[in-house]
Formats: structure tokens, C-alpha cells, sequence
């Protein structure tokens, strides 16, 4: 029997990508939607691409509208889940894709985000060491960010293999839908096209605790990570460039059979053969990850790059793949690793 699932957030880009995934999973019928200005529009109005939902009128978030599920996705900005998550019964599976739940440490949470800390729920990246025991059964999920999504499932093979020093330097250029769809002055189309452009640079961006937070258990003691992220004039996706130093006796063979060991029976996860690359053209709309890994003998460092699609993966993608491990239900049911091309 399909369990019936409710949307917050259904007028956004996340929340859209994640209909286009549930429209096509056997498994979920689909149940509220639910957004903020946009209550009471009709979704065709708000996401055209969705043509099999274009009647649905959006109701205003509230406790009533989102009783009744047996799965409730949040997709709102950060600090906006907590409240209505704490609405919703202990026996109802809630999946948060903002930021809420993913810190551990309150004061990393207290300093990047700037409000008091909501709490940790079981992290949704099942491919990390232990992360899927983590989610099996759990009716509470934190869904990761977009980078950190791409940047720990580039490196965490160097981290638990102990083949990589604990300063990680990572640069990653992201689409702009990874900045949601209200109209910000810094992304319009002019501003964009033909340009690439860093922010948040020198530590101040909200996704390096998190990364810290993954590669450090990965590694079992503290990692740094200099994080870069950059804007590119594309609508989706991420590519991520990752570096550590690597440690004394490592070796091209050794670092190769540490991915090779830890993606071997990932479903989403692509280990590409040695001298491709991973590109973001490539896994456009599906859930899949590209990596590559090289030694960099002369400067003594493991550069790992990683693909993703930031509104798949990064995220609606991601939320359906915990969704699958915490109801039991098979890992890749209704996502894909077949990407659009050209
Ligand atoms: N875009 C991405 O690549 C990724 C996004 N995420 C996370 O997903 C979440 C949504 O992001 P995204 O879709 O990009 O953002 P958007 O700005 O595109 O959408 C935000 C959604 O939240 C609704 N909303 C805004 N304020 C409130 C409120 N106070 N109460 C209830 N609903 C509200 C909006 O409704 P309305 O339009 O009706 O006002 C809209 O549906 C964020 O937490 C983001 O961090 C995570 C990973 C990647
Ligand atoms: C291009 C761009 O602006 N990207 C967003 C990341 C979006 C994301 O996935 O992160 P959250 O889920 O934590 O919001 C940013 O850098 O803030």
C-alpha cells in the first residue's frame, strides 16, 4: 500500500524537484502541498513542469493542513522547520531538507545560523560509514546540504582509509537554483550569465560545519576544511573540487582501492574509470554521483572531485533515498541514475 505523503515548501525549487521525483515513485501517493505567499495558487501557476499536479491549489502551512500523512517532507528556509516539525506526531515520518536538525554541536549551529538550536536528527547520507544503519526505522531525517552532500562523499574514502592529512581545501561551483527561487539581487540573469563568482569566502559559509562534522567522523579525529563555494552561470548542479595532503607511504594504488572499496555497491554512487572526469552535465535530474580521485605524487596530495545534481542528490534526491531506507522500502525506488544529455 502506498503511503500518502505531504509537501511543505511545494512552491519552491526543492520542493518541486521533490514532486518530480514522488510523482513516479510506486510507493508514495501524494497528499498536501503546502507553501507561504503562494497559498491558495494553483501549483501549474508555480511549477509548469509538473503537469500531472497543475490543478492542485497550495494550502497555507499549518499543523491541519499537514495532518493525516504518513510521510511529511519540510522543504522551507532554515529555522523554519523546527516549529512545525514539533506539530506533527512522533509516529509520522518527517524529512526536514533545510538545515534544522543536521549540527550536532549547538555552538556551531548558534554561530553559523544565528538562533538557538532546534536539535540533531538521524543525518540522510547513507552512504557515509554507518549512515544507513542510522536511518533504517527512523521517523525523523535531516537531509544534508547541497555541498556537503558533494564534498563528504568525495573525500570520506581518503578520511576512513587514513590516507589523507586533517587539512581538507575544497572549491566547489554551484547552480544557482542552490539559492532558492526568491529573487535575490546577486543572481539575476544579467549578474549571472557568463560569469563565475566566489562567496562566502574564508570560512564564513554555513556548510563547512557540516563538512567538518562528516569528514571529521570519517577520519576519527578533528578535520579542518577551507571552503570556497562558487556561483556558475548554470541552473543546476555542483561540481567539487576536494585536497589534503597525503600522508607518508600513500600511494595512486592505495588511493584507488580506497574508493574502489568504498563505492563498490553503492547505487548512486560512480566511481568513474581512471582519466574521466566527473562533469555536471552528466547527472543533471538524477540522483547519481560521479567521483574521481587522483595522487597528485609532486605536491604530496589526494584531489577527489565529485558531481552532483544539487536539487537531486543535493537534496529532493537525497530526501527520497532516506525516505526508501527508513520505510523499508528498496534504497532506489523511484530515482534514477540516467542523467539528460546533451
Ligand atoms: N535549492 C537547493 O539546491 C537546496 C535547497 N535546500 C533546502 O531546501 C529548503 C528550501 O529551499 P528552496 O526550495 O531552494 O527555497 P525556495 O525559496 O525556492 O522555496 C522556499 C519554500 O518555502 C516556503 N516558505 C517560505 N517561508 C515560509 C514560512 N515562513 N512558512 C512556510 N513556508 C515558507 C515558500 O513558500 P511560498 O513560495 O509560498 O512563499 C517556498 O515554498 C531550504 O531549507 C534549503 O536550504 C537543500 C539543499 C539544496
Ligand atoms: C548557489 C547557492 O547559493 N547555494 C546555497 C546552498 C544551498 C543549499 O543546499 O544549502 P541549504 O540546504 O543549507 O540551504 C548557498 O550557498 O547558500
Amino acid at each position: 500500500m502506498a503511503v500518502r505523503a505531504a509537501v511543505a515548501g511545494a512552491s519552491g525549487y526543492a520542493g518541486g524537484e521533490l514532486l518530480r521525483l514522488l510523482l513516479t515513485h510506486p510507493g508514495v501517493e501524494i497528499g498536501a502541498l503546502t507553501g507561504n505567499t503562494n497559498a491558495g495558487q494553483r501549483l501549474g501557476a508555480l511549477q509548469p513542469h509538473l503537469l500531472p499536479l497543475a490543478d492542485r491549489v497550495l494550502e497555507p502551512t499549518t499543523p491541519e493542513a499537514l495532518a493525516g500523512h504518513d510521510v511529511v517532507f519540510l522543504a522551507l528556509p532554515h529555522g523554519q522547520s523546527a516549529a512545525v516539525a514539533e506539530q506533527l506526531g512522533d509516529e509520522v515520518l518527517v524529512i526536514d531538507m533545510g538545515a534544522d536538525f543536521r549540527l550536532k554541536n549547538a555552538a556551531d549551529w548558534e554561530a553559523f545560523y544565528g538562533s538557538p538550536h532546534a536539535g540533531t536528527w538521524p543525518y540522510g547520507l547513507p552512504e557515509l560509514p554507518g549512515g544507513r544503519a542510522a536511518l533504517e526505522g527512523s521517523r525523523r531525517v535531516a537531509v544534508p546540504g547541497c555541498y556537503p552532500t558533494a564534498v563528504s562523499l568525495a573525500l570520506f574514502p581518503a578520511y576512513a582509509a587514513g590516507l589523507a592529512g586533517t587539512e581538507a581545501v575544497v572549491v566547489a561551483a554551484s547552480g544557482t537554483s542552490g539559492a532558492g527561487k526568491s529573487p535575490k539581487p546577486h543572481l539575476l540573469g544579467s549578474e549571472v550569465m557568463g560569469s563565475m563568482t566566489p562567496y562566502g569566502v574564508g570560512g564564513g559559509h554555513r556548510h563547512t560545519p557540516e563538512m567538518i562534522q562528516n569528514l571529521s567522523a570519517a577520519a576519527g579525529e578533528r578535520v579542518t576544511v577551507s571552503f570556497t563555494p562558487t556561483l556558475a552561470p548554470m541552473p543546476r548542479g555542483i561540481l567539487a573540487t576536494c585536497s589534503a595532503k597525503a600522508k607518508p607511504g600513500v600511494t595512486a594504488e592505495s588511493v584507488r582501492a580506497a574508493y574502489e572499496k568504498a563505492f563498490a555497491d553503492e547505487p548512486f554512487v560512480r566511481l568513474l574509470p581512471e582519466g574521466q572526469w566527473p562533469a555536471t552535465a552528466s547527472v543533471y535530474g538524477s540522483n547519481a554521483v560521479q567521483v574521481q580521485v587522483a595522487h597528485d605524487a609532486a605536491a604530496g596530495r589526494i584531489v577527489a572531485i565529485s558531481a552532483i545534481d544539487n536539487l537531486t542528490k543535493g537534496t529532493a534526491g537525497g530526501a527520497v533515498q532516506s525516505m526508501n531506507i527508513a520505510l523499508g522500502l528498496d534504497e532506489t525506488t523511484g530515482l534514477t541514475t540516467i542523467g539528460v544529455a546533451p
